[in-house]
């Protein structure tokens, strides 16, 4: 990484450098601190635990824990931390307390907190509740989408342009997801053009990353490669991110296929938790402390503390009751 000074190499991720600081990322060329390429070294990790981790919990996860388990991610060193989600209770109880979770919170500096909001209304809440950043969630798949958000695909992008437009008035960034793109619980296989085309469309709305979801975990490194390589066409590499569940073991391999294509943005959560509560036989997501042991045993900068996360995974593991999913904390506690 040459002579960068360490607050630079730290507070700045890949896409923010080319984005956000072109004339910060000139300037380091020009004084030949770093090579063209060198920034592809980073990698910026999307943490989904307290949300897509702890969504479909059966019991009632208290806020307090809830609240706990972000201000201690928020000291590893991560930038984003998916919060909460503003969607229905009767949908998903878990959340419920979403505006006391973003209310509790002791929000760090340079961290995100995105929260989920599929409508207008569920914006307008987590507006009222102080989130600075939201995040849509569609679907590859057509029968996903109508159990997930009851709703098609097609009138989920007219809720989603409703709430691109409305968080764009307020200067809120959006984050888009697209689920389903390695296989649909319902549907089995899902054309990565479909996947292409929906991906496209949120960008195009103005979602500022688009993260790819293996909702079900059955994807291999051959159809995250075909996938990838049909949305790439439509949607730029620097704006996409991987979301991968570890349901047939493949999250890491996939992940490194992603890499490998040039996508710098990978979602994971603590401990490995987390599951959809509409996609049966989902399991976990990948967890963050093994897609940290991998890249930075690459030589890959995240900017993130593994000890300091492998102690939040130790306490959301507690008070859950249950062992971590993180073959990576399992051996660091010498119990594989
Ligand atoms: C989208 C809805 C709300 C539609 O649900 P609906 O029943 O079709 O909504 P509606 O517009 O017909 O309204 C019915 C009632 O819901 C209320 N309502 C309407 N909107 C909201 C809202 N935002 N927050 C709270 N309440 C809301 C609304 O006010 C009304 O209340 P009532 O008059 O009956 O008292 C529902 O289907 C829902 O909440 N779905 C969320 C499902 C979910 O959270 N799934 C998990 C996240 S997705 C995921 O995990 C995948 C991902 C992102 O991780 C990536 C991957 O792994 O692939």
């Amino acid at each position: 990484m040459g002579n960068i000074p360490t607050t630079v190499k730290h507070c700045l991720s890949y896409e923010h450098l080319n984005q956000d600081y072109p004339w910060l990322r000139r300037w380091l060329l020009e004084e030949k601190t770093i090579r063209g390429d060198e920034y592809a070294e980073f990698v910026k990790i999307v943490e989904v635990g307290p949300r897509d981790g702890l969504q479909n919990e059966k019991e009632n996860v208290p806020t307090g824990v809830k609240i706990q388990l972000i201000d201690m991610l928020s000291a590893t060193g991560l930038r984003v931390i998916e919060a909460t989600s503003f969607v229905s209770s009767k949908w998903v109880p878990q959340m419920a307390d979403h505006t006391d979770v973003l209310r509790g919170i002791q929000r760090a500096p340079h961290v995100q907190y995105p929260v989920l909001t599929p409508n207008i209304q569920g914006f307008q809440d987590a507006v009222a509740a102080g989130a600075t950043e939201v995040a849509v969630f569609g679907s590859a798949s057509e029968t996903f989408s109508k159990k997930n958000i009851n709703c098609s695909i097609e009138e989920s992008m007219l809720r989603f342009e409703e709430v691109i437009n409305a968080a764009k008035e307020r200067h809120i960034s959006v984050r888009g997801y697209v689920s389903c793109a390695l296989g649909c619980p319902h549907e089995g296989h899902i054309e990565p053009s479909k996947v292409a085309e929906v991906a496209k469309r949120l960008y195009e709305m103005g979602c500022y990353e688009i993260s790819l979801g293996d909702t079900i975990g059955v994807g291999t490194q051959d159809s995250m490669f075909k996938m990838l390589q049909t949305v790439m066409k439509e949607v730029p590499c620097n704006s996409l991110a991987v979301h991968c569940h570890d349901t047939y073991g493949q999250a890491l391999p996939n992940i490194l296929t992603a890499l490998q294509m040039g996508v710098r943005v990978v979602d994971s959560a603590v401990a490995g938790l987390g599951g959809c509560p509409y996609a049966q036989g989902s399991s976990g997501n990948v967890s963050t402390e093994d897609v940290l042991y991998m890249l930075h045993g690459m030589g890959i900068e995240t900017g993130v503390n593994l000890a300091k996360v492998i102690e939040a995974g130790d306490f959301i593991c507690s008070a859950l009751g249950r062992k971590t999913n993180s073959k990576v904390a399992r051996a660091r506690h010498g119990t594989l």
